[in-house]
């Protein structure tokens, strides 16, 4: 492999770029497009690599070297070809993609049932420790009465990797049976190893397990452990907190330094300023490793930034807690000093009702200004009405969305909208960023427990409404990796450089109708929509009560030409990659980008615009080839009886099986036709954004 740095992408400044070149075999097989190994992919399917330099620019043909395309490390390991000369030149291991958890506002219980994992209030640890399926999570705890003025972290293991079928409580199980707790000395195990551990360990070779448990050991909040394949002995008191079941003895192997500064370099991300005291102080500590003198016994460095590691991470830990409001002074309307949601909302606190403080009437309801109203959510199966065509800006009729079965208990969440937080306003709409008090006890870390979201709202015209309702079904069309963040890179084609896996679009917190008195949603647009068809756009006056669309807010629209050539491509990627998932934005301005401060991982305060983060938003006149498809196969479901019957009235009687044969391949060829005239278009929509979004986002036809 040779390292061929390109000049001339450096000169315009671009520093995402592959600059290592693979050389074939010359009796090595041709690379077809498409064709090639998979390798190691994000879920979007693209060619991934955890760093620039796990790309490699490869010749397709051994013999015509110029003839390249982009590869990555994973994909030259599934090749074969001569890989073995390849992998030294790495010193880290392939590693497969993983999600990048955004800066933690929400929080819940611990031993909440429908705690999450990672838990809820884990703080990503950036891949140095994100990889390892040994580490323990880093739990935001600024919600503890006690510490309100401190934001602390600590830590609690992470489940073993396995079938989550079988479950696992933690890696660590405190002892209960005596005999099993002693080890060949006849000391007590503080903890064991967890089942999955244990039987990890088996079969391994002395140095693998030796590896295994250091690994497992490093992550645990104690100053002084020794482990072996049965557990670990602790020989500082760990908090009770840290451990859901349990935990014990073996030798630490790395140097302290090398585990100290690992540490660090998370905490740094976190709070740079903090400074991080050793506290190695248990005198207990010299006798009890006297006392175990036939262990090898190291303290354990790599703990001692995070055993009661108190950080003032963001603005919001210095607010009081959501245990305790001051429920006098508390204005649950204002915005300010509330975090804004970035994560997902667990499916078992995602609000079924949205009781909405509605008293501007933003959402044009007629109730007494002072009286809150009820949304229910609901939710557009794949397909479940007409798409708007991307040049038909009147309301197409839809049939209703399917409500949201309510859970067991209901889930209600409560909104508060007021004219003087507006966010944006389009054509259509206007966005307000809202107050969201969450079905508890899932809450917040902040004064009031709230966080805020984008809520999108129609304005009253007939189009309006159906562009939201659109814009409902888009959101239920993309997948969740579409709003997540993962580490490493895409090769998004056509785009040769590499560019960062950032979310596409906003987190999407569900699509909210009212509902009426008799406790049924009402949903205007499916029962009237149709006679609104031929209206003019803006024009058609509705006394309809806007649905509600809560998203996650996500900045400013962009200025392309004040972007560096990297962000440009990077924003360019996005769309790509929402054209790989055959849905079109249908309306592709500059203004549906927005960009932000990241990296979202960090608090807030710590974001800036060297890093920052795009979407696309605005999906009121998207197109899902989904949907479509599904829409033209529905309408070929419904003409096939028709053209039957139209058959056995000109014959004058039902027909013959060998009629019915034929007619059934007729029904097929015009079915496939049919989706081939959608297919037709939906490919030159494609062609056509892509055009736009060059022009939009200044990226040039070749080398961007
Ligand atoms: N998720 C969001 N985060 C932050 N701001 C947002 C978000 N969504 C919308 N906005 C703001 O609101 C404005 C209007 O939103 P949007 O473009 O979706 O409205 P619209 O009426 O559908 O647009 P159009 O004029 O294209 O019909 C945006 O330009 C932006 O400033």
């Amino acid at each position: 492999m040779t390292d061929k740095t390109e000049a001339t992408q450096r000169e315009e400044g671009r520093t995402r770029f592959v600059h290592l070149a693979f050389t074939r075999d010359p009796n090595g097989p041709v690379l077809k497009k498409n064709e090639g190994p998979r390798g190691v992919r994000t879920p979007n399917g693209l060619i991934w690599g955890h760093t620039l330099d796990e790309f490699v620019h490869i010749p397709r043909v051994p013999s015509i070297p110029q003839y390249i395309t982009t590869w990555s490390r994973s994909m030259l390991k599934d090749l074969d070809e001569h890989y073995d000369e390849v992998e030294p030149m790495y010193d880290w291991p392939i590693v497969p993609p993983r999600i990048v958890r955004p800066w933690p506002v929400l929080s819940l219980p611990r031993d909440h049932p429908a705690q999450t994992d990672p838990p809820i209030g884990a703080i990503d640890e950036g891949c140095e420790l994100e990889h390892s399926d040994f580490m323990c999570y880093a739990l935001r705890d600024d919600a503890v009465p006690d510490r309100k003025a401190e934001t602390s972290v600590h830590r609690v293991p992470r489940r073993c990797p396995i079938e989550s079928s079988q479950g696992c409580t933690g890696r660590f199980l405190v002892t209960e049976d005596t005999d099993a707790r002693r080890d060949m000395d006849g000391r007590p195990y503080h903890y064991l190893w967890c089942q999955h551990f244990h039987a990890l360990l088996q079969g391994k070779g002395e140095e693998e397990r030796r590896h295994l448990r250091h690994q497992a050991m490093v992550e645990m909040p104690a100053n002084m452990i020794v482990g072996d394949d049965t557990g670990v002995h602790i020989l500082t008191p760990l908090p009770p907190r840290y451990f859901a079941n349990g935990e014990a003895n073996q030798t630490l192997n790395k140097p302290p330094m090398t585990m100290r500064e690992m540490t660090l370099s998370v905490q740094e991300r976190l709070d740079r300023r903090e400074d991080k005291k050793v506290e190695l102080s248990d005198p207990s500590v010299a006798e009890a490793i006297n006392a175990i003198s036939a262990l090898d016994v190291v303290p354990h460095a790599a703990n001692e930034g995070f055993s009661e590691a108190r950080i003032s991470a963001s603005s919001e830990s210095n607010q009081p807690t959501a245990s305790e409001p001051e429920a006098e002074k508390v204005d649950m309307f204002s915005a300010e000093g509330l975090p804004k949601l970035e994560e997902f909302i667990p499916d078992a606190f995602f609000p079924d009702t949205l009781i909405v403080h509605d008293p501007d009437r933003r959402t044009q309801h007629e109730q007494p200004s002072d009286k809150p109203v009820t949304f229910r959510r609901v939710r557009y199966p794949p397909v479940n009405g007409k798409q708007l065509a991307s040049s038909d800006a009147g309301p197409d009729v839809a049939s209703a969305p399917d409500p949201v079965a309510p859970a067991s208990e209901e889930r209600v969440a409560h909104l508060y909208l007021k004219k003087k937080n507006r966010l944006g306003e389009g054509h259509h709409s206007f966005v307000y960023r809202a107050p969201l008090t969450l079905p508890a006890p899932l809450s917040a870390h902040s004064p009031t427990g709230q966080v805020t979201v984008a809520a999108k709202l129609a304005y009253p015209h007939c189009t309006a409404h159906a562009l939201l309702h659109n814009e409902a079904r888009a959101y239920a069309a993309f997948p969740v990796h579409a709003q997540q963040e993962y580490c490493g890179y895409n090769i998004v084609p056509p785009c040769h450089d590499p560019v960062p896996v950032g979310p596409v679009v906003p987190k999407f917190y569900g699509f909210y109708l009212p509902v009426g008195e008799d406790g049924e949603i009402i949903d205007a647009y499916a029962r009237e929509g149709a006679q609104h068809k031929k209206c003019y756009e803006g024009k058609c006056t509705v006394p309809w009560v806007s649905p509600i669309l809560l998203i996650e807010e996500c900045g400013e629209p962009v200025r392309p030409a004040k972007f560096t050539v990297d962000q440009r491509t990077e924003c360019f990627s996005l769309v790509l990659r929402l054209h790989e998932l055959q849905i079109v934005q249908g309306s592709f301005y500059v203004r549906n980008i927005l960009i932000q401060p990241g990296p979202l991982a960090v608090p807030p305060k710590l974001r800036t615009m060297d890093n920052p983060s795009f979407r696309i938003i605005d999906f009121g006149r998207a197109q899902v080839l989904r949907d479509m498809l599904k829409l033209a196969d529905e309408e070929q479901a419904r003409l096939a009886p028709v053209r039957k019957q139209q058959r056995e009235k000109e014959k004058g009687g039902t027909e013959t099986e060998e009629e019915q044969k034929k007619a059934e391949e007729v029904d097929e060829r015009l079915r496939e036709e049919a989706r081939q005239r959608v297919l037709g278009a939906m490919r030159r929509a494609l062609y056509e954004e892509e055009k736009q979004a060059r022009e939009q986002l200044h990226v040039e036809d070749f080398g961007f």
